[in-house]
């Protein structure tokens, strides 16, 4: 039997740190690296992120949207990324935020977490804005998979409180429920952003993994993810993208000392946020 996503999530939490590096191959960065705004400079680009942090990221999430923005031949080069992560044994996890009706997101699980799909991942994130219901389908593909699926719940960029406040206890009921009797993590794991400035939910009957984006460029530091999270800190995963990736000749150095503050904070050891 193979080994469940939550299993092979905190091994590598605990044998790497934890961090999530971003592939962000947006028209600024590949100017940055002096890269054309095209697929081969999109495909040398992941290329290059793969080879500096693969070996060193507890996880890595390219981000869909700046690969479909070259149509077939962006999709391919992360059908290519996919599997040069997979093989480097990184746990992927790809930011496509999907959210339809259930009939909908089935197609969308066996796109992204069957493992047979060309682009299949560890993990995907959803958009649960059609009810938490609608993604039970995903969620069940995920487990067959031994894969996860990361919910979006309270988003770190500054428009998303109003809207998302008002529901964010149904999507929390809902990865509780679907999280139940799963250890360490369950197969659902939700987006809360680095940047809040406080949390409005309580997270310790979660039992499953929280993505938290918003470290660098949105002006979230390690330190204020141990702050935000407190006692569940040991199940979060905080992200960075463009901080790390502005300089290729600094990459893994930058991925290396985000890995070790985050480390250093979020460590179960560290009272850091009390
Ligand atoms: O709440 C969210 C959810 C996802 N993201 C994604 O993460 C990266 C962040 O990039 P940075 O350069 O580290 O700011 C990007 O792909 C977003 O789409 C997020 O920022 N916030």
């Amino acid at each position: 039997m193979n080994e469940s996503f939550g299993t092979r999530l905190r091994a590598r939490l605990d044998a790497y740190g934890p961090l999530c590096v971003g592939i962000d191959p947006s028209p600024a960065l590949l100017h940055a690296w002096e890269l054309d705004d095209a697929p081969a400079g999109i495909e040398r680009f992941s290329r290059t992120v793969v080879e500096s942090v693969a070996d060193v990221a507890a996880v890595v999430k390219p981000q869909s949207a700046f690969f479909e923005r070259w149509g077939s031949r962006g999709i391919a080069v992360l059908e290519r990324t996919i599997a040069d992560l997979r093989e480097a044994g990184t746990l992927v996890l790809l930011d496509a935020k999907r959210g339809d009706v259930g009939s909908t997101m089935t197609a969308y699980a066996e796109a992204y977490l069957d493992r047979g799909s060309p682009l299949a991942a560890d993990a995907v994130t959803l958009s649960p804005y059609q009810g938490f219901g609608s993604l039970e389908g995903a969620i069940t593909s995920a487990v067959a998979n031994d894969a996860a699926v990361f919910v979006v719940t309270r988003t770190s960029n500054p428009e998303s409180a109003d809207f998302q406040q008002p529901v964010a206890g149904q999507v929390l009921a809902g990865a509780v429920a679907a999280n139940a009797g799963h250890s360490p993590f369950g197969p659902v794991g939700l987006v809360i952003g680095a940047t809040l400035q406080r949390l409005d939910l309580p997270l310790d009957d979660l039992n499953g993994p929280i993505l938290a984006p918003g470290m660098g460029v949105q002006g979230a530091t390690p330190a204020d993810v141990a702050r935000l999270f407190g006692p569940v800190r040991h199940a979060v995963v905080p992200s960075v993208s463009r901080a790390v990736l502005a300089d290729p000749q600094r990459l893994r150095a930058r991925v290396l000392r985000y890995r070790d503050e985050c480390a250093a904070h979020l460590s179960p050891q560290t009272a850091a946020h009390l």
